[in-house]
């Protein structure tokens, strides 16, 4: 199953691009906002202006599948907002290369990124290969983050996944998040290929 086939949404190229520049603009508030100075003005304003942007989305809310964020495999990492942008440079069937840049929204102090954003990524990255791999949905059994060094924040970082190792439904998945020779951190994941009866998001026990 390619990455097409796997994620594709039905959604227009120019509406695609669109999307794109929305959550663009919204990584460049965040990060804008995450660095802002105490300034009582300006957060009554945004507050009020925040307000209004909930007023318009509230009443506009879909179900998952009709939802735009996270289906949309032209966009870095799907379009899914919450994720840092990760440009993919290369990938195979059991390998996928590009490079990350976290803003200031995922800092979590000394300029260097949140310990959890780290993961954050690793479980995007690591899970999406393990699903194109195992053509099919994976889930995330467990997560190991190793943090070598600080991950800095603010410029560009390599990032890498490969397939480790297979047994039977079980992916083993690792990573790696280098700042030019400095490996950062390493991620190491086991992620299961649902069963026909498990779905989509669907609890084992349903
Ligand atoms: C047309 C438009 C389409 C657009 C598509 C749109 C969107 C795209 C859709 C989806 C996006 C897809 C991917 C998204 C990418 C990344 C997201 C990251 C992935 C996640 O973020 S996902 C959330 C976090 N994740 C969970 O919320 C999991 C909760 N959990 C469970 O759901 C179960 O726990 C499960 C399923 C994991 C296993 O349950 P299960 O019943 O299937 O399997 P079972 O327990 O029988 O284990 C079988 C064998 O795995 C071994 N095993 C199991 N767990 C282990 C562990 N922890 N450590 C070591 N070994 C383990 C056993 O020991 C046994 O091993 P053995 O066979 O050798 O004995």
């Amino acid at each position: 199953m390619s990455w097409e086939e796997m994620f594709k949404g039905d959604f227009a190229a120019e509406d695609v691009r669109a999307y794109g520049t929305l959550v663009e603009n919204l990584h460049a508030v965040q990060n804008a906002l995450a660095a802002m100075p105490m300034d009582r003005e300006a957060i009554d304003g945004l507050a009020a202006d925040l307000a209004s942007w909930r007023d318009r989305l509230e009443p506009a809310v879909t179900d998952e599948q009709h939802q735009v964020n996270g289906r949309v495999a032209e966009l870095p990492v799907r379009g899914h907002a919450m994720l840092p942008e990760l440009r993919v440079s290369s990938r195979t069937k059991d390998r996928v290369e590009g490079t990350v840049r976290f803003g200031r929204w995922f800092m979590g102090g000394g300029m260097a990124v949140h310990g959890g954003a780290v993961s954050l990524l690793f479980d995007e990255v690591l899970g999406i290969l393990a699903s194109l791999a195992a053509g099919g949905i994976t889930r995330t059994a467990y997560l190991h983050t190793d943090y070598r060094a600080l991950t800095p924040i603010d410029t560009d970082l390599e990032a890498v996944a490969w397939i480790d190792r297979v047994e039977g439904r079980k992916w083993f998945v690792r990573g790696e998040i280098r700042h030019g020779d400095v490996v950062c951190a390493e991620g190491e994941g086991l992620f299961l290929r649902l069963l026909p009866e498990q779905g989509l998001g669907r609890r084992t026990e349903d």
